[in-house]
């Protein structure tokens, strides 16, 4: 069977990775979760104090350390989930906290930071058989992918999602921080002049507000093999 790609972009927290790395999984595709480099990248700047107080990044000092930055994937053997590493070292769980949720949009605003990542997502999806979740696949990264979605549910039903997920991995953050950080982040990420966050013309809209992620796994199986099969 033909391999294909698959680039699935969206709002922040409505499950895109949980739908990505399912199908991978099923099919046997590589899956590329972006947002974890653009996380890595974030945690690089807070460890190596590229913040300034005001919150604004030091960018011709990130610039010149971006070759220093190299970000990983491994299949955990025992999860046989991916797990990110930065510089060698495994930063999953780091890249996942609030601080960095906080932070991570303004950093995806800069071009180099963008150009850099971009360039590695493209050299990952060279040999296709890939699932590739973010803001710009569809639109920037791979913009011949031959099956797009672009995922959306309401705020208040992602921020509920990341909630409990935090929740049960014992992070305290409240709701009004998550359902805040949440919007932000989509007027952050719909309004920056590169590659801003928007629906491929060419992308196939799903609203998982009111499904499972049981139901939602099958229906981008569905729309998988209708892909590979024209
Ligand atoms: N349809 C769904 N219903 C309920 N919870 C979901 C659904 N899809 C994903 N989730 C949960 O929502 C949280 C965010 O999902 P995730 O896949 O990380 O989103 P994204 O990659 O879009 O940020 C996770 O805890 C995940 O288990
Ligand atoms: N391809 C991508 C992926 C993420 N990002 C940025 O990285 C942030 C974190 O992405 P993420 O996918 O981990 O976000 P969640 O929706 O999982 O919380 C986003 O809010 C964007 O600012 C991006 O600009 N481009």
């Amino acid at each position: 069977m033909k391999k294909i790609i698959i680039a699935i972009d969206g709002f922040s927290s409505c499950g895109k990775s949980t739908m990505a790395k399912d199908l991978a999984r099923e099919v046997g595709y590589i899956y590329i979760d972006t947002g974890a480099m653009y996380r890595a990248v974030t945690l690089y700047c807070i460890e190596h104090n590229l913040f300034n107080a005001d919150g604004t990044i030091r960018e011709e000092e990130l610039k010149t350390q971006m070759q220093d930055i190299h970000i990983s994937f491994r299949l955990d053997a025992e999860t046989q989930r991916p797990v990110t590493y930065l510089n060698g070292v495994d930063v999953e769980n780091r890249i996942r906290t609030m601080e960095v949720s906080s932070r991570v949009s303004p950093v995806a605003t800069l071009g180099f930071v963008r150009e850099a990542l971009v360039r590695q997502q493209q050299e990952m999806g060279k040999d296709k058989g890939i699932v590739m979740d973010g803001r710009d696949i569809g639109t920037v990264v791979f913009p011949d992918a031959e099956l797009k979605i672009f995922v959306t549910a309401s705020a208040e039903i992602r921020a509920r999602r990341r909630y409990d997920e935090l929740k049960a991995k014992g992070e305290e953050a409240s709701f009004e921080e998550i359902l805040h950080n949440v919007e932000e982040r989509d007027r952050i990420d719909q309004n920056r002049e590169v590659s801003p966050l928007r629906k491929a013309d060419d992308a196939v809209l799903l609203d998982n507000s009111n499904m499972t992620i049981a139901e939602q796994k099958e229906w981008l199986k569905r729309q998988f093999d209708k892909a590979v099969h024209v």
